[in-house]
Order: C-alpha cells, then sequence, then structure tokens
C-alpha cells in the first residue's frame, strides 16, 4: 500500500537518510525502532509526505506523491494520513468533539457529518463524556486518544505516529497500544510506529530496526 524506494535525505552536510526502501502493508501495525538520531523521525516525515526526500520515492497505492503539486498534496494528505505526535497537539480552545471534528471540515465534510463521525469515533474510545471537554480538562491518556481519533476521522489510509505513547505512564500506555489493535481489528487501520518502547515494538507485526540512516537487515 506505501512504497518507499530509494529515500535519501540530507540537512546540510548531514546525510540522515541513506537508500531506504520499505513497504507497509494494508492492515498492518509496523514498528520503527533505533537509536536517537537514526533517522526515524524523518522518515516519517517523509512517507507522511510533510518533508521531501532528496532523492527516491514516495508512493501510495500506486500514486507517486513527490509529483504532486502543494495544494493537491495537502488535500492528498488530509485525507489519506492520519498523524499522531508524541505530545497530543490537541488545539486548547477547542473541545475534545471540535478538535476531532477538524480535520473532516478541512476535507469538505458537512458539520452534521463531522459530529456524527466524531461522535462515533469518541463512542468508541470511551470518551463520550469527555466530548464537551477541553485539553485542559483531560488526562494525558485521555488527550493521546482525542488525538487518535482525531487522526482517524477522514478514514485514513494509514496513520502515522511519532512516539505516541511517549509522555504517557505505563498504564496509559499500555491502553493506547491496545487500542491501535483494537481499530486494526475493527477498521483494519494501518498504522506505521515510531517508538523506544519495546513493550509495544514487540508486539507489533513487524519492526524496522533503523541504524545511522539505513535499515539494519535481521
Ligand atoms: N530540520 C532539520 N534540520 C537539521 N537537522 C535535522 C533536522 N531534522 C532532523 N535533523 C537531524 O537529523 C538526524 C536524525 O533526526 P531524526 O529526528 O530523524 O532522528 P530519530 O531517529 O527520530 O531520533 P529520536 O529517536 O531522538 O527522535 C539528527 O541528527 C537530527 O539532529
Amino acid at each position: 500500500m506505501i512504497r518507499l524506494e530509494g529515500i535519501t535525505k540530507s540537512f546540510g552536510s548531514l546525510q540522515v537518510l541513506k537508500g531506504i526502501d520499505l513497504e507497509i502493508n494494508k492492515g498492518e501495525i509496523v514498528s520503527i525502532v533505533g537509536p536517537s538520531g537514526a533517522g526515524k523521525t524523518t522518515l516519517l516525515q517523509i512517507m507522511g509526505t510533510l518533508d521531501e526526500p532528496d532523492a527516491g520515492t514516495v508512493e501510495f497505492d500506486g500514486t507517486v506523491v513527490s509529483w504532486m503539486k502543494e495544494k493537491e498534496l495537502s488535500a492528498f494528505r488530509n485525507k489519506n494520513i492520519g498523524f499522531v505526535f508524541q505530545f497530543h497537539q490537541l488545539l486548547p480552545e477547542f473541545t475534545a468533539l471540535e478538535n476531532v471534528m477538524i480535520p473532516a471540515f478541512i476535507a469538505g465534510v458537512s458539520s452534521k457529518e463531522a459530529n456524527e463521525r466524531a461522535l462515533e469515533i469518541l463512542e468508541f474510545m470511551g470518551l463520550t463524556e469527555r466530548a464537551s471537554h477541553k485539553p485542559n480538562e483531560l488526562s494525558g491518556g485521555e488527550k493521546q486518544r482525542v488525538a487518535v481519533a482525531r487522526a482517524l476521522i477522514n478514514h485514513p489510509a494509514v496513520i502515522l505516529a511519532d512516539e505516541p505513547s511517549g509522555s504517557l505512564d505505563t498504564h496509559n500506555k499500555e491502553e493506547l497500544h491496545q487500542l491501535f489493535f483494537d481499530l486494526r481489528e475493527r477498521l483494519g487501520q494501518t498504522f506505521v510506529i515510531v517508538t523506544h518502547d519495546d513493550n509495544l515494538s514487540k508486539i507489533t507485526d513487524r519492526t524496522v530496526n533503523m541504524v545511522d540512516g539505513m535499515i539494519k537487515k535481521v
């Protein structure tokens, strides 16, 4: 479903990615692990079309995204890729429900449908009672689950998560990890997750090991 071929990327004289070939299949939960500075976040950003490679191609279901113009690309990204970051990045002045609805608005979905979709996802996550709360009225675990709900609202082909449980305690970590598997079970959702958490990488379908800008063959 996602195919990266020959991806290289440098920042100034520092070559961060040195020729990455990687395929992600539909419904897979893949973890990306490796030491700090190995290039994991850079790779995820390129996979998510938030950054451009110096060379190589990123393909989603046969569509090469590097050929798209910026406007077309942001519409494609909004529709096809959900993002979850270490710090939830919810907008503080909006409620949980509104935060979840925002990407649907951007995609041109009617407010009625956006509202229905958001309520349904929040219900699935056991967050109905929290829908009208603002981020500062939610626990860390709840905020991350709202961030996952927001990532899901446009039924993306893939969710890319960068250290999604990095700021959570053990209990909330486990709950969030379980949620990824529940969403795969229920929706066939595909996930690519950068993580330093061995407990998570142990249970994912596949672990991509990055070392010094390359994928380590095991
Ligand atoms: N925009 C940028 N400009 C310059 N250097 C950058 C930029 N983004 C990343 N780097 C450098 O690229 C290297 C790889 O960074 P990256 O964030 O991809 O690593 P990582 O494997 O995700 O690390 P961590 O596990 O610490 O998050 C690092 O040396 C980093 O300092």
